[in-house]
This record gives structure tokens, sequence and C-alpha cells, in this order.
């Protein structure tokens, strides 16, 4: 599958820090975790592991098909689509992914959207993001700095390091807010 260029984004991560970064999210068996820039299934195939009904999405036509090939359809939705128009689930959900990074800051505006019902995502970003959150958590959420994830954990690693960004819903966001609360 020829994959070039910034645009698909080509830093897939390595299966054992994608391991570690399931691992670190807690995911349990049963809970409905999307993978948002699915790639090859790096983080798919332990989230599947995790017993978590798994939803890759992906927009690169022929990723999306080795997805398919990969997982089958027994353990894996895949969906082909682009992750800031595909439809989100209009019950709790759950994000562990490694988007592409031209459209992490997108992507968060749209998972915390007010009529989201986003519960907690763990996103690998670049480190300075993760800390613009942290200091500056999207309304109705908690946002913390996680695992450090090195240059090294990428295939083929990035310039720069980056870190989990882990996104939690607060009480106090909890849906269904006042008519007349203005975002
Ligand atoms: C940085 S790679 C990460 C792949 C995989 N999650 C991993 O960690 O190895 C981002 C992936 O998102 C896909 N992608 C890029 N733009 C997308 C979009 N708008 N919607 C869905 N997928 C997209 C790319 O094709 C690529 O596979």
């Amino acid at each position: 599958m020829a994959v070039a260029g910034r645009r698909w984004g080509r830093h897939l991560l390595r299966s054992t820090w994608a391991d570690r970064i399931v691992r670190g999210a807690g995911v349990r068996a049963g809970q409905l975790v999307l993978d948002l820039g699915a790639g090859t299934g790096a983080l798919t195939a332990p989230l599947v592991d995790q017993g978590a009904r798994t939803v890759a999405v992906e927009l690169h036509a022929g990723r999306a098909a080795g997805l398919r090939r990969r997982f089958g359809e027994r353990s894996v939705t895949v969906i082909e689509a682009d992750i800031l128009s595909v439809p989100l689930p209009g019950r709790p959900f759950r994000v562990v992914a490694n988007p592409p990074y031209a459209v992490g800051a997108a992507l968060v505006r749209r998972l915390t959207d007010r009529r989201s019902h986003l519960v907690r995502a763990d996103l690998v970003v670049p480190r300075w993001m993760a800390r613009r959150y942290e200091a500056s958590p999207p309304r109705g959420f908690s946002a913390l700095v996680g695992q450090h994830v090195p240059a090294r954990a990428f295939d083929p690693a990035p310039r720069s390091d980056s870190a989990v960004l882990i996104l939690r819903r607060s009480v106090a966001g909890r849906r269904r807010r006042s008519p007349s609360r203005r975002r």
C-alpha cells in the first residue's frame, strides 16, 4: 500500500507503544471505542484484545481495506470516512487514537462539542498541544497530559516527541445542560 506525504499521516505507532497506550487508557471489555485515523491498526489490535467494541475510522481507501482484511467484520467495524465528518455514536463512547496532527484541534472541538456523547478520549498529539489543553481544557471536560510518547515510538520517527492527551467528561459537563447555557 503506497502511502506517502503529510496529508495521510505517515508516522505509525510501533506495536509495543500502541499496546502501552491502550493499557494506559484502561479500556474495559464491552466499551465502545473509536480509533480515529486507524491507519494499519496499531491501536485497533490491542483495543480488540481488550475486548472493546472497536470502530476503526480511516479515510485512506487502501488502509481501510487493509483494516478489513486484518480484522474481519466480526471484531471491528471499519468505516472509510473523514474523522471530521463521520457520524459520532449516539450513546456514550470512548476514543483511543493517534489522529493526523493537522486535524487534531478540529477533532478535539468536534469530540467535545455539547452534542457529543464522548466520555473519555486518549489522543496521541504533539506534546505542546497536550500541554495547551491541560492548561485550558475544552468546556465540560478535564484535560491531562498522560504518557510521554517519544519520537522513537513511531515509524518513521517524527522530529519531536508526543504525549497522550486525556480528555475526560467532567460531572458538571454532563450532556443536557440547560438550553440557556452557552458554550
Ligand atoms: C498518524 S497516522 C496514525 C495511524 C495509526 N493510528 C497508528 O497509530 O499507527 C493517521 C492516520 O489517519 C489517516 N487520516 C488522515 N486524515 C484523515 C481524516 N481526515 N479522516 C480519517 N483518517 C485520516 C491517515 O491515512 C493515517 O492512516
